[in-house]
C-alpha cells in the first residue's frame, strides 16, 4: 500500500449554508480521496467536538498533517485514525476538531479505495462482506431543532420495510414525501421544508401521526409492499432537567408519562423505529421502554450513545435500547465508527448509519452502510445533499459505483 503524500484542507459550504471542512488526500502512487464533514443541529452533549471551521483547519494543519504526510500508509485505516487521535491528544477531538478528523479519516479511506481500484464499500467491507443493502429511513415531516414552529417530535420517518430493493425503497420514501404534501394541501396547511428537506408544517404531533399513517398506507398500496413509519423524538432537546419533564407544544410529560406515551404510539401506529425517545442521560428510561416495546420495534440511541463504544457498553449492560445510530462525525474517525458497529452487532443491537442535518454531497455513509451490512440507513428523502447518498446506494446495489 502507498503512503499519504499530501493532505489538503479547505472550507466549503454545507446544506445550511454554513462552512465545513473538506479534506483531499493524495497518495505517493497518485491515489486520490476527497471527503467533507457534516454537522448536527440537535447535537448530543457527549459528541466529539466540532470546532469553528477555520480553527479546525488551522489546528489540523499544525498538529495532524505533518504526522500523516510521507508517514502513514493510506490503506491502514486504523493507523490513519490512531495518528489523528495522537495528533489531537484529547478524548473528544477538541484540539483539531472532529470536523477536521472525520474529513481526513474518510478522505484517507477513499484514497485507499482509489489506489485499490475498488469501490469504497468494498475496501471498507472486504471481499466477504455479503450483499445486503440497508433500508433507508426517510424523514418526511419534521420539526424540533430542524425547523421553527413545526412538530415537537423532530422527525417522522418513512420506513419501507418490505421494499424488494434499495431503489424501490428510495422511490417509495420520495412518494411518501409527495403524498404528505398532498394531504397537507387537502387540509389547507401550508408548509415549508426543514433542514433535512422534510415538510415542516405548523401542526401538532397528533396531526402529524394521522398524516403519516394515511401517507404510508396510500403509498404502500400503490407500491405493493409494506411501508411503516418511525420517529426521531430527539427527546434530549425537549427535556427540562430542572423540572424533570418533557416539553411538548401545549403540554408536558413526566419521564413515566413519556415512556407510556411512546409505548402507546408504538402500539397504535405499529412504529418500526423510535430514536431518542428519552433524554441522553436516561439509560434507565431507555431500558424500561426497551422492556416494554423492544420486541416490536427498534429503540435507537443517538444522543444517548453518540457512536461511542463506552456509552454503548453502558447501554448494553443496562438493557437500554436495541439499536444504535452511527454518525462518524459524532466520534471523529471511521475506525471508531466501525468499532461501535461491531460492538452493537455482537450484542444484538441494530446499527443505523446516519447523516447529519447539515450535510454535503459526500456519499461516504452510503458506502459505510453497505460495508458494515447495516440493516438501516437514515439519510433523508429529497434535496441534493440527501439524494447524493440515496442515489449512490442505488448505484452500489447495481454494482456500478465508481467511488
Ligand atoms: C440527524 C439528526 O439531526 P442532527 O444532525 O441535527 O443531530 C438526528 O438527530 O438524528
Ligand atoms: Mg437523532
Amino acid at each position: 500500500m502507498t503512503r499519504i503524500e499530501s493532505v489538503r484542507l479547505r472550507q466549503i459550504l454545507d446544506s445550511r449554508g454554513n462552512t465545513t471542512v473538506e479534506a483531499d488526500i493524495l497518495t505517493e502512487s497518485g491515489g486520490f480521496g476527497r471527503a467533507a464533514a457534516p454537522s448536527g443541529a440537535s447535537t448530543g452533549e457527549y459528541e466529539a467536538i466540532e470546532l469553528d471551521t477555520s480553527e479546525a483547519i488551522a489546528s489540523a494543519r499544525e498538529h495532524a498533517v505533518p504526522r500523516l504526510e510521507g508517514a502513514v500508509y493510506v490503506g491502514d485505516q486504523r493507523d490513519v485514525d490512531r495518528t489523528l487521535r495522537a495528533a489531537d491528544g484529547t478524548d473528544n477531538f477538541s484540539e483539531i476538531g472532529a470536523n477536521s478528523a472525520v474529513a481526513i479519516s474518510m478522505a484517507a479511506a477513499k484514497a485507499a479505495a482509489d489506489v485499490l481500484g475498488a469501490p469504497l464499500y468494498q475496501h471498507l467491507g472486504g471481499a466477504f462482506r455479503g450483499d445486503n443493502y440497508p433500508i433507508p429511513l426517510g424523514n418526511v415531516i419534521g420539526g424540533g431543532e430542524h425547523a421553527a414552529d413545526a412538530t415537537a417530535i423532530q422527525e417522522f420517518l418513512s420506513a419501507p420495510v418490505g421494499a424488494p430493493s434499495v431503489q424501490d425503497a428510495v422511490f417509495a420514501n420520495a412518494a411518501v414525501h409527495s403524498e404528505v404534501a398532498d394531504i397537507l394541501a387537502e387540509r389547507g396547511v401550508p408548509s415549508a421544508k426543514g433542514d433535512e428537506g422534510a415538510w415542516a408544517p405548523s401542526i401538532d404531533d397528533d396531526d402529524a401521526f394521522e398524516v403519516m399513517d394515511e401517507a404510508v398506507s396510500t403509498v404502500s398500496d400503490e407500491f405493493g409492499f409494506e411501508i411503516r413509519f418511525g420517529l426521531d423524538v430527539a427527546a434530549a432537546e425537549m427535556y427540562d432537567a430542572d423540572a424533570d419533564e418533557y416539553q411538548y407544544r401545549d403540554r408536558t410529560r413526566s419521564t413515566d408519562e413519556q415512556i407510556e406515551y411512546i409505548a402507546d404510539l408504538v402500539d397504535e401506529y405499529d412504529l418500526a423505529y423510535v430514536e431518542d425517545p428519552l433524554d441522553e442521560n436516561d439509560y434507565e428510561g431507555f431500558a424500561k421502554l426497551t422492556d416494554k416495546v423492544g420486541e416490536k420495534t427498534l429503540v435507537c440511541g443517538d444522543d444517548l450513545f453518540v457512536t461511542n463504544v463506552e456509552r454503548l457498553s453502558e447501554g448494553i449492560e443496562k438493557g437500554a435500547g436495541n439499536s444504535i445510530l452511527i454518525k462518524p462525525n459524532q466520534i471523529g474517525t471511521l475506525s471508531d465508527a466501525f468499532d461501535a458497529v461491531e460492538l452493537a452487532v455482537e450484542n444484538g443491537y441494530d446499527p443505523v448509519i446516519s447523516h447529519r442535518s447539515g450535510e454535503t454531497e459526500d456519499t461516504t455513509i452510503a458506502h459505510l452502510a453497505v460495508a458494515t451490512d447495516a440493516p438501516f440507513i437514515k439519510t433523508g428523502t429529497v434535496g441534493g445533499e440527501r439524494t447524493a447518498k440515496l442515489n449512490e446506494l442505488i448505484r452500489i446495489e447495481q454494482n456500478v459505483s465508481r467511488l
